[in-house]
């Protein structure tokens, strides 16, 4: 609101005198603007409207010119594009990133710069929102000049040298938007941008603003777009996609059960790193390592899986390298069969097969070829981290730096603190996360972790609704509705049947041949062991028959809740055994790792958003129809939160209290 009213003030103190010939605006400390204040959304705010004294800076009778360093994102380069000139710093970064909040730039973005750089161009920039370099932004047109020196500088003698030129063709708001076959264009890309949206509203309205240009005049295209701001302004979309911006940047700010935290713990440097395994794991840490700008050491035992590793890592640098325009030489990666390769290693990931006796004899062995003060991590998906962290003479500098497929692709990082896990070596871990570009959580250590414990629950559902009646399309259907890239199903078929299979193994679920429903105690689906055994894949109709199922109706609604919410009560657990530090923790790892849809903002903040009360009446009510299963069994956080009055999503931590540790 204070720089809302600095700009009225000072740009109508600017406009009016007469002594002044030419005006330049810049930003504070190198950076122009980053838009609105994020944290204001939602909030009553107070202050004067800006539309109409941007206009005004346009309609001003002498040049203003903008005068760009840093970020100049949202409201903040819509300021820029009301300036007649943009002088830009080539390290500054542009863009209009609101759609990316669950909102559209509603300062003038979607009418301004389609006129400015045409319609293709501007559809590309504002339904993405990606920020582009001050290239680029040239490039399309939108920017005048890139420099290199002291850009307010060089802004304030361009001001002053164009005073008294004609300023006509430099207000975007006189110029035309011509869009020839508008509407074959427009009808291609809302079927494009439809699909890519997954059920986001923003993208889409995006579209419909930018149509406006074309369609209205200016003024009635202003009017519109301000029409159409206002329905996404306060939707429930808006409120999770901003939510998403600021848990990601609160889980950076990690915890332990401890008291240790990211203010008080120092990251050792880390320069070389090895990867032992050059398997589907090991090939995309590779990459994301070497990307990063790091010395690697990959290990493999197998000749066949060496050569195919090898030339794996290698094509995907070399395509890196392409996109980066410079030599693949650039990036340093060595390959070794042997182990005593990582002895001058400062920290090590192992992604060898998921078998703790493999991994157990590995840790012993790099204990004592690693230098005392190696960091040992562990790629696993699930095995005790502190099991592994026994079998080194330094168990405090044992973690879990638990990636996903694939690896140089994914963003999400769960790094896994055992109990004797050194602060030091969770801050190292978070921060080599942080250097390779992943969002890194800090979680403890449990079976699954965070992520793929809540998946359990998850997908047993999923199979319990086959075995009920529902087809394995209609489980997706009703996820990949709901906003998942793809359904648990589909999902299981490409990362391999195989994959659940092992880890049921390892459980001592997995009984060949047998049908029994019941397991260590309660209900468990063997659909998934069979179709392993026999290799078959119209299976639930055969099976439902000889288990004398009767097979029923199910619809989304229920294929929702039961998934849904059984992953969400086993997010409840986590938090109240300390595993993930707050809810933010658990909504980053599901967006940045399991396709969790970001406008409905990770599964805790779905269910606040739906109502704690809501679900924990429906768990009670699968409960009661499935007393044999129980993960449906309302945890008693979610419990407690609900006789609580259903706090806010940012006041959970009050009720959980003090978090213990379960191991
Ligand atoms: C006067 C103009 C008024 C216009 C009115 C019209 C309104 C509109 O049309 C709608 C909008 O502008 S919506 C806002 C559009 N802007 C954005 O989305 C930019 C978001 N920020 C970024 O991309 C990076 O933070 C950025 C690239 C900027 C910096 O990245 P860094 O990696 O250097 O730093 P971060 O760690 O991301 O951020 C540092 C701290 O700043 C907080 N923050 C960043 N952008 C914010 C924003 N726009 N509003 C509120 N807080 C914001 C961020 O949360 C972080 O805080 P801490 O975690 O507490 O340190
Ligand atoms: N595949 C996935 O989607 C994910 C897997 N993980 C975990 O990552 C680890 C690796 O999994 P994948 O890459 O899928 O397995 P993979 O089977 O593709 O690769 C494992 C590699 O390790 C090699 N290897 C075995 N013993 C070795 C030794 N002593 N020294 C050096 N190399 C050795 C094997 O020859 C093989 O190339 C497992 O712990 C798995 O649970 C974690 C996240 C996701």
């Amino acid at each position: 609101a204070a720089v809302r009213q600095g700009i009225v003030d000072t740009v109508q103190k600017a406009v009016s005198d007469p002594q002044v010939k030419s005006v330049v605006i810049c930003g504070q400390n190198g950076i122009f603007c980053g838009g609105a204040d994020i944290k204001e959304f939602g909030k009553d705010i107070s202050g004067p409207p800006l539309v109409p004294v941007f206009h005004a800076i346009e309609s001003a009778d002498k040049p203003v010119v903008a005068a760009i360093e840093g970020s100049a994102l949202g409201g903040g380069l819509e300021l820029a594009l009301f300036c007649h000139y943009r002088i830009t710093h080539s390290k500054a970064r542009l863009g209009l990133p609101e759609v990316t909040l669950g909102l559209l730039p509603a300062a003038g973005g979607t009418q301004r710069l389609p006129r400015l750089i045409g319609v293709p161009a501007a559809l590309d920039l504002i339904t993405t929102g990606r920020h582009v370099t001050a290239a680029e932004a040239l490039k399309l047109g939108f920017v005048d000049q890139v420099i290199d020196q002291n850009t307010v500088e060089a802004a304030v003698k361009f001001a002053l040298s164009v005073v008294g030129q004609s300023l006509e063709s430099r207000r975007i708001s006189t110029l035309p938007c011509p869009c020839p076959d508008a509407d074959a264009l427009f009808e291609g890309v809302m079927q494009k941008v439809r699909q890519r949206a997954r059920g986001a509203i923003a993208p889409v309205t995006c579209v419909q603003a930018i149509q406006a240009a074309v369609t209205l005049p200016y003024a009635q295209g202003m009017q519109r777009e301000q029409e159409l701001m206002a329905t996404l302004f306060t939707s429930a979309q808006a409120r999770a996609l901003q939510y998403c911006f600021f848990s990601q940047r609160v889980v950076s700010r990690w915890s332990m059960p401890s008291g240790a935290r990211w203010d008080t713990s120092k990251p050792k440097p880390v320069t070389k790193v090895a990867v032992i395994g050059l398997g589907t794991m090991g090939r995309g840490i590779t990459v994301a390592l070497a990307q990063a700008g790091l010395s690697v050491v990959a290990v493999e035992t197998e000749q066949q899986q060496m050569i195919a590793g090898q030339r794996a890592v290698s094509d995907m640098l070399e395509r890196a390298a392409q996109r980066r325009g410079v030599s693949s030489a650039v990036y340093r990666v060595r390959y070794s069969m042997k182990l005593e390769a990582v002895a001058d290693v400062q920290l090590v990931i192992e992604a060898v097969f998921e078998d703790m006796v493999l991994k157990e004899q590995l840790f012993k062995q790099l204990s004592s070829i690693c230098k005392a003060d190696t960091l040992l991590c562990s790629n696993t998906s699930a095995l005790d981290i502190d099991h592994l962290a026994s079998q080194t003479r330094s168990p405090q500098l044992v973690v879990g730096m638990h990636f996903f497929a694939p690896a140089h692709v994914m963003k999400l990082l769960e790094v896994v603190h055992g109990p004797r896990s050194a602060p030091q070596a969770v801050a190292t871990a978070m921060e080599l996360g942080k250097r390779i570009g992943k969002v890194s959580v800090a979680v403890g250590n449990c079976r699954g972790f965070v992520g793929n414990r809540m998946l359990m629950p998850y997908s047993q559902e999923a199979l319990f609704l086959v075995e009920e009646g529902a087809s394995p399309e209609v489980v997706d259907r009703a996820l990949e509705e709901f906003g998942f890239p793809m359904g648990f199903f589909r999902m299981s078929d490409l990362s391999g049947l195989d994959v659940g299979w092992r880890v049921r193994k390892a459980d001592g679920l997995v009984k060949p041949g047998q049908m029994s429903r019941v397991r260590q105690g309660r209900r468990y689906c063997p659909l998934g062991d069979l179709l392993c055994e026999q290799g078959r894949f119209e299976l639930p109709r055969g099976y439902r028959a000889r288990q004398g199922l009767v097979s029923r109706r199910i619809d989304s609604k229920e294929v929702l809740e039961r998934c849904l919410y059984s992953l969400i009560n086993e997010g409840f657990r986590i938090l109240e055994d300390g595993i993930a530090a707050g809810p933010e923790d658990i909504d980053m790892i599901y967006v940045f790792g399991y396709g969790w849809p970001r406008h409905r903002g990770g599964p805790m903040f779905y269910a606040s958003q739906v109502g704690l009360d809501r679900v924990l009446q429906a768990l009670e009510h699968y409960q009661q129809l499935h007393p044999d299963v129980p993960h449906l069994q309302p945890s008693r956080l979610l419990r407690k939160l609900v006789s609580s009055g259903s706090p806010p999503i940012h006041r959970w931590k009050e009720v959980i209290k003090k978090p213990h540790s379960a191991l």
